[in-house]
């Protein structure tokens, strides 16, 4: 080509403007019109076409691990939160009433860089979205469920000091900063029959503590010692072949702080709770995806047992109604108990289950029997000594000079009160003086009903005992008189 036949400087310098005008004016387009899941989904399939330099190793680490959940991912995702760097693109940021600081969560395709004894290390966020279809759903409707993954590059040299080396160290600092902003969370299932059940979760805000429960001392006391061995015992668990886990069954009747005995555990412990409620559920499948989700140094609580699942093992003849409700619900105690007692209690570790129940008369004997749940414990009325807890809680007294305090108590000895009641009558004023003089009132009117209702009893049961008496002695006339004629 002659020098003469070339285009000049200028014409190749607006050859060049407008090129890269289009280029940029291609990739606003794109970025404005193309949503960025997709954006993300199309980078991660050319990724897959140039690989990183074949000296380098990648490692991904998906979020999940069949239906558990990854722990290297959840600790990553922690360790990083507190390297985001410059490059970073994209990442999202929450902050929940109790939370200490911002909480930072990964946004699509970022990249952060990290160095291990002078190891030079690429983390690069990946999520990949998936449209999952419902049956009851259009086409284009339907829910984008996540995949998400933290891929990890190095040179392959430093193969061997990572996978032994890094990947515990990051474990262990996901573990420390963790424990220091430990806010404990109240899980529970969301969903509906458009998308899938799944846990979620807000900062269990219930302030009880084994401090603020009104319960026996010596109940109390013995509660905390057995949380306290069952913390300390991981060795013996694992000596004499069983899971690590511990199940409490809590009965008495309403009001008596069953639930306010699982927040003070919670919050004693400092473990998450996952509340169990099985109306949404409506197969086993969906019941073991959702255990297996579930992590560890957690509170796994079904409460009301009694009305919650099928008891098929009972020795009751079925109705139709009952038949067809089990092969619906497909959730039977046995498979419930089968699958918290086996598999998914060896999946995991310091795990708690707490079943509640207003009835303990009416629960399947399969969870009395012995081994299934380690410790019964009876919520009951109140005594004189948590009363005088909760009177020193609510009122900031125990002082027995108020006349009213020492009414109260007695009136409680006698009395079938739950700490419910009592603080109901507690709430009414700031004045110490009126709410004890509401609660004595209280006391009074309900030993008049109970005994009133006692009354009522006996006269229809004599009335019902006269009754049988007169068709006794008619069937007895009859008798007679037949036996006369013949
Ligand atoms: N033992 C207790 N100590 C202190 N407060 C209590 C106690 N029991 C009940 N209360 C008070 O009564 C309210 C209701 O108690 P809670 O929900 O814990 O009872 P429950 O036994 O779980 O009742 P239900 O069986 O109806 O669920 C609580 O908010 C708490 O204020």
């Amino acid at each position: 080509m002659s020098l003469s036949s070339m285009p000049s400087a200028a014409t190749m310098f607006q050859a060049y403007a407008s090129i890269s005008t289009a280029i940029t004016m291609f990739k606003t387009m794109i970025h404005q019109l193309v949503p960025q899941q997709v954006q993300c989904y199309i980078e991660t399939k050319i990724r897959r076409y140039f690989r990183p330099n074949s000296s380098d190793v990648t490692l991904v680490i998906e979020e999940r691990d069949g239906m558990g959940i990854n722990d290297v991912f959840t600790s990553a995702e922690i360790y990083l939160s507190a390297r985001i760097s410059p490059e970073f693109q994209r990442f999202k940021i929450t902050k929940r009433p109790k939370d200490t600081g911002v909480n930072v969560k990964f946004g699509n395709c970022g990249k952060i860089t990290d160095s291990f004894e002078e190891i030079e290390l690429v983390w690069k966020f990946v999520n990949e979205a998936k449209k999952s279809i419902s049956r009851f759903q259009d086409d284009d409707e339907g829910d984008f469920s996540e995949k998400r993954s933290f891929e990890l590059s190095f040179s392959k040299q430093h193969k061997e000091r990572i996978l032994n080396a890094y990947i515990p160290f990051v474990l262990n600092t996901a573990k420390t900063m963790r424990n220091e902003k430990k806010i404990i969370q109240l899980h529970s299932l969301s969903g509906n029959c458009y998308s899938s059940i799944n846990w979620d979760s807000v900062n269990l805000e219930h302030p009880s503590t084994f401090e603020t429960l009104a319960l026996e001392p010596a109940l109390k006391k013995t509660i905390i010692q057995d949380l306290d061995r069952f913390l300390k015992r991981k060795e013996f668990y694992r000596r004499v072949g069983k899971a690590w886990k511990r199940g409490y069954l809590l009965y008495g009747p309403p009001g008596t702080g069953k639930s306010s005995l699982v927040a003070a555990i919670a919050n004693y412990l400092k473990f998450d709770i996952y509340d169990l409620e099985f109306s949404n559920i409506k197969r086993d499948a969906d019941l073991r995806r959702l255990l297996l989700s579930t992590k560890n140094r957690s509170i796994l609580v079904i409460e009301d047992i009694d009305c919650s699942v099928t008891m098929p093992e009972r020795n009751v003849a079925r109705t139709n109604h009952n038949i067809r409700r089990d092969r619906d619900q497909e959730i039977t105690l046995g498979g419930l108990l089968n699958f918290i007692d086996g598999l998914w209690s060896s999946c995991g570790d310091e795990r708690i289950v707490i079943f509640t129940t207003n009835h303990k008369e009416k629960i399947d004997p399969a969870l009395l029997r012995p081994g299934r749940m380690d410790m019964h414990i009876h919520m009951s009325y109140l005594t004189s000594e948590s009363f005088t807890v909760l009177a020193n809680n609510y009122l900031e007294i125990s002082d027995p000079l108020y006349n009213s305090f020492k009414e109260a108590k007695q009136l409680i000895e006698g009395a079938q009160v739950t700490p419910a009641e009592v603080a109901e009558q507690f709430m009414k004023s700031e004045d110490p003086h009126v709410c004890l003089q509401s609660l004595v009132k209280f006391l009074k009117q309900k030993k008049i009903n109970e005994q009133m209702e006692k009354k009522k009893q006996q006269e229809e049961e004599e009335a019902n005992t006269t009754d049988n008496d007169k068709q006794l002695q008619r069937i007895k006339t009859l008798t007679t008189d037949n036996s006369l004629q013949s």
